[in-house]
């Protein structure tokens, strides 16, 4: 029979097969602060090891941040470092939460030790209302004690609160001269001052109440502003990407303490049969998964800062009306004259709920003079950085030399795409179809796959719009279905780190070298969700915030 100690859910710890517990010098007081293990004594760190190697490894590294379920329900936990705070977090904060300008009704949020207190100075001489319940209340001006509004009031003590500190809100009438009047009110308050950009935020990751994963997808979801971009950011505030790399930290912290336990107590010492192995198992798995959302292609970024896509074809075709058609304004001049784009013209648009930077550039022929050709010029350089390239001809010239030699290339490109791994991707439009009767014989079978389009009538636009919702989705992921996307290059370089340190580790022949390798990968993976090491990005996350929030 092996030998085993389980911590049960009251506390207490279950032996079999003659295992004993012994206090371990020097550690008698582990980080264990959750009840209901927080007063008992450590086991016996071998077979911790082996039993329980998550609460082992964090006694024997004393790793930082660490928040480990155990069996029981019970938590280890040490607090975020405090530098997540900014500089004066000791300090109650007020600000409009709101919108600013005049609206129906407008939100003042406080946190702080003193937001009680404000919330009592305000309402004056009323006790603080039942907590989480909305309250109507007359507030009135400290100083003069004037009244400024009957608000509903609303009480969050900390913790239960998105700061995780006391907190209040109120709901006043949005007129500019009510809002100024609360604000002033509270700033009058001892102990309160105006917050800073993103400092509720900034207060609500210092207190654990959200990873760097959540804030950057509340971040986003604030900025968002197409449907596949809230959907994606609300995901993200879900904690989806956060909860994934939490699930691979601790399969890394399982396969490293696997690694310590068998570096401490060697393979004749009792240890479980095939503790490396198992290691190695997991370690495997993890690089295949890590693969999988490195090879996703940027495509969470593109989701999140527009995908590039690039209206390009001979002059003439019709790329100027297009691109006035998809952005329901007149972006750039159409005209009969053949090359009247000179430049490259750049609208963000919303299409099909994806978020989009629309580019129109000159049309593309030789022969001609040098502000034309620098326009040519920079249109193909254009052309090198898009995700997604509708190349435009007009379908009633198909015969024409300019359309033969644009189709050529385009048929080329087809061709080398299929054959590459490139995630470029190409639409082909004929445009002016309502001409097609009149003036020309139209596509023969041997054109490629195509979409006919008449910018003047709009017939074939459905169609279009269809064709390019698909390859949107292509290009920046489907935020409804699938694993959670990198939004961020951070993402990809600490996954991308993960990794290559995942790769040492297999490298690796020496155990010391090889743990080594685990730590830097974990690592990687804490520094994702914000965990040590991460103040210096902090600064650049939360300043995306705007006041209030
Ligand atoms: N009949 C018809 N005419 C169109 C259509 N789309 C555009 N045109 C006309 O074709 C001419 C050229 O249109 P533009 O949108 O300026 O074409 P472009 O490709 O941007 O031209 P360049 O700037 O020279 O490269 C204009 O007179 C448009 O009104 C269409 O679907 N049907």
């Amino acid at each position: 029979m092996r030998k085993g100690i389980r911590i049960r859910g009251n506390g207490k710890r279950q032996c079999w097969g003659g295992a004993r517990i012994w206090r371990v010098p020097g550690k008698a007081k582990p980080p264990i602060c959750a009840s209901p293990s927080c007063s008992t004594p450590l086991p016996n760190l071998r077979h911790l090891a082996i039993i329980e190697p998550l609460v082992y490894l964090t006694l024997r590294l004393r790793l930082p941040d660490a928040l480990i379920r155990l069996p029981s329900g019970s938590r280890l936990c040490t607090r975020r470092s405090s530098s997540a705070l900014a500089p004066g977090s000791g300090a109650t904060i007020f600000a409009l939460s709101s919108g600013q300008g005049r609206c129906g009704v407008a939100v003042i949020r406080t946190s702080g030790p003193a937001s009680g207190q404000a919330l009592r100075i305000l309402t004056a001489p009323r006790d603080l209302p039942p907590a989480r319940h909305a309250s109507l209340r007359l507030l009135s001006d400290p100083r003069s004690g004037e009244p400024l509004d009957r608000a509903l009031v609303l009480w969050f003590p900390g913790p239960k609160s998105f700061t995780g500190e006391d907190c209040v809100e109120f709901h006043v009438h949005g007129g500019p001269a009510v809002v100024s009047g609360v604000l002033q009110a509270l700033g009058s308050v001892p102990g309160l001052r105006p917050a800073e950009a993103g400092e509720f935020t900034r207060r609500a990751f210092a207190h654990g109440k959200l990873n760097l994963t959540e804030v950057e997808g509340l971040a986003d979801l604030i900025h968002a502003e197409t449907e596949a971009q809230r959907r994606q950011a609300l995901r993200q505030l879900d904690g989806e990407l956060g909860h994934l790399c939490r699930g691979w930290a601790e399969t890394l912290t399982k396969a490293l303490a696997h690694v310590e336990a068998y570096i401490d107590f060697g393979e004749d010492d009792n240890l479980e049969e095939g503790v490396l192995e198992q290691a190695d198992i997991e370690v495997r798995a993890l690089q295949v998964a890590l693969g999988a959302h490195l090879r996703d292609a940027r495509r969470g970024q593109r989701l999140r800062s527009g995908a590039h896509v690039v209206v390009t074809g001979p002059p003439n075709a019709g790329k100027s009306s297009l691109v006035n058609l998809l952005s329901r304004k007149p972006v750039s001049i159409v005209s009969p004259e053949p090359g009247t784009t000179r430049d490259v013209l750049e609208t963000p648009v919303d299409l099909a709920g994806f978020p989009v930077l629309l580019s129109d550039t000159a049309g593309l022929r030789e022969g001609v003079g040098p502000v034309e050709q620098e326009g040519v010029r920079r249109a193909r350089e254009r052309l090198e950085q898009a995700d997604l390239i509708l190349a435009m001809l007009d379908a009633s010239d198909l015969a024409s030399p300019s359309s033969c030699n644009f189709l050529a290339t385009v048929v080329a490109s087809v061709g080398a795409q299929s054959h590459s791994d490139s995630s470029q991707r190409l639409l082909l439009v004929l445009n002016k179809s309502d001409l097609l009767s009149t003036e020309g014989p139209g596509p023969g079978p041997d054109m490629p796959p195509h979409l006919l389009l008449s910018c003047v009538t709009g017939e074939g636009l459905d169609g279009l719009l269809e064709a390019l919702r698909e390859e949107l989705a292509a290009v920046c992921g489907d935020p409804s279905t699938g694993p959670p996307l990198l939004t961020r290059a951070r993402h990809q370089h600490h996954l991308q780190g993960c990794l290559d340190a995942l790769g040492h580790y297999k490298q690796s022949k020496d155990l010391a070298l090889a743990a080594e390798a685990l730590r830097v990968a974990r690592g990687h993976l804490t520094r994702l969700t914000g965990g040590g090491g991460t103040e210096e990005i902090l600064d650049i996350i939360f300043r995306d915030f705007c006041v209030g929030k």
